[in-house]
C-alpha cells in the first residue's frame, strides 16, 4: 500500500532524531578507552565509567521524547530503571557495529570480553551485536528503536499502562512506515528490527545475572548505576 509519512510523523522523526544526535556521551570519556591499559581491573573501571556516562545520556535523550514529561513523575523512573539495560545495550551494539576508523570496535569488544565476566554471556551478547550489525540501521531507525524500548509499557512498578501503550504505538507506527520507506526491497525489515526488542529482554536477564557475579567477585559500581539497577 502507499506508505506516507504525515508532518506531524516527521516532526517527532526530526524531535527524536535532534536529541538522539545531542546527547552523546563526553569524547574524553570514551577516548580513555583507547588509551588506557589492559588488566580486567582496568577493563570493568572504563566499562563502569562510559555505562555512567551513557545513563547520564540517557535521561537526558528521555526528557525530550515527545509525552514523556507528561507521564506520571514515578512512571517516568520506572520506565528509565527497566529499559536502560537495553538502551545500553543498542548503544553499544551500534557503536561496535559502525565502521568506526578509530579502532573503537576492537578495544571495546576486548574490554568488554576482558571485564570479569563469565563466558556464559558472552555468547549471547556477541551474537546480539553481530545481529544488529547486520541490520545496517539508519541513525533514525536506531535512535527510534531505542525510543520503542524506553517506552515499553510492561516494566515493573508502571501504573499507566495505556498510556505509556500510547505513546509506544505512535512510535511504533512511525518505524513501520520508516522501514517500508527506507528498505523496500526487505518487507520483513520492520518485523527483524522487533525481534531485536525480544532479543534485548533476554540480554536483560543475563545481565541482571551478570552484575551478581561481579557483585560477589566484589566489584564496584557507581552511585547512579547502583541506583538505576536496583545494586548493593
Ligand atoms: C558497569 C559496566 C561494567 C557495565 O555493566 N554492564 C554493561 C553492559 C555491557 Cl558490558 C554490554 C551491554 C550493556 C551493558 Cl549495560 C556495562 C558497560 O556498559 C556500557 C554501556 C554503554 C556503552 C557505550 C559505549 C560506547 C563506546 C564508544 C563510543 C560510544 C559513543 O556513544 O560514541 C559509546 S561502551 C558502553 C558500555
Amino acid at each position: 500500500e502507499k506508505v506516507e509519512i504525515t508532518k506531524e510523523q516527521r516532526a517527532l522523526i526530526k524531535a527524536i532524531l535532534d536529541a538522539y544526535n545531542r546527547h552523546q556521551i563526553p569524547q574524553d570519556v570514551t577516548k580513555k578507552l583507547l588509551q588506557e591499559q589492559y588488566s580486567a581491573e582496568e577493563n570493568f573501571l572504563l566499562l563502569t565509567e562510559v555505562a555512567t556516562s551513557q545513563v547520564q545520556v540517557l535521561v537526558e535523550f528521555t526528557k525530550n521524547i515527545p509525552g514523556f514529561l507528561s507521564l506520571d513523575r514515578e512512571d517516568q523512573i520506572a520506565l528509565l530503571k527497566g529499559s536502560a539495560v537495553e538502551a545500553m545495550f543498542l548503544r553499544s551494539a551500534q557503536v561496535l557495529s559502525k565502521k568506526m576508523p578509530s579502532g573503537h570496535i576492537e578495544v571495546l569488544e576486548e574490554r568488554i570480553r576482558k571485564s570479569g565476566m563469565s563466558e556464559e554471556f558472552m555468547t549471547p551478547m556477541f551474537n546480539f551485536y553481530k545481529s544488529i550489525g547486520e541490520l545496517h540501521m539508519t541513525q533514525e531507525e536506531q535512535a527510534i528503536l531505542t525510543t520503542i524500548t524506553i517506552l515499553t509499557p510492561d516494566r515493573p512498578y508502571v501504573k499507566s499502562h495505556e498510556a505509556v501503550e500510547r505513546l509506544q504505538e505512535t512510535m511504533l507506527e512511525v518505524l513501520r512506515k520508516l522501514c517500508v520507506l527506507q528498505h523496500p526491497q526487505e518487507p520483513q525489515y520492520f518485523a527483524r528490527l522487533l525481534g531485536r526488542l525480544t532479543e534485548l529482554r533476554t540480554l536483560h536477564h543475563y545481565h541482571a545475572e551478570m552484575l551478581t557475579s561481579w557483585k560477589t567477585n566484589d566489584h564496584k559500581f557507581t552511585p547512579l548505576l547502583c541506583e538505576i539497577w536496583d545494586v548493593q
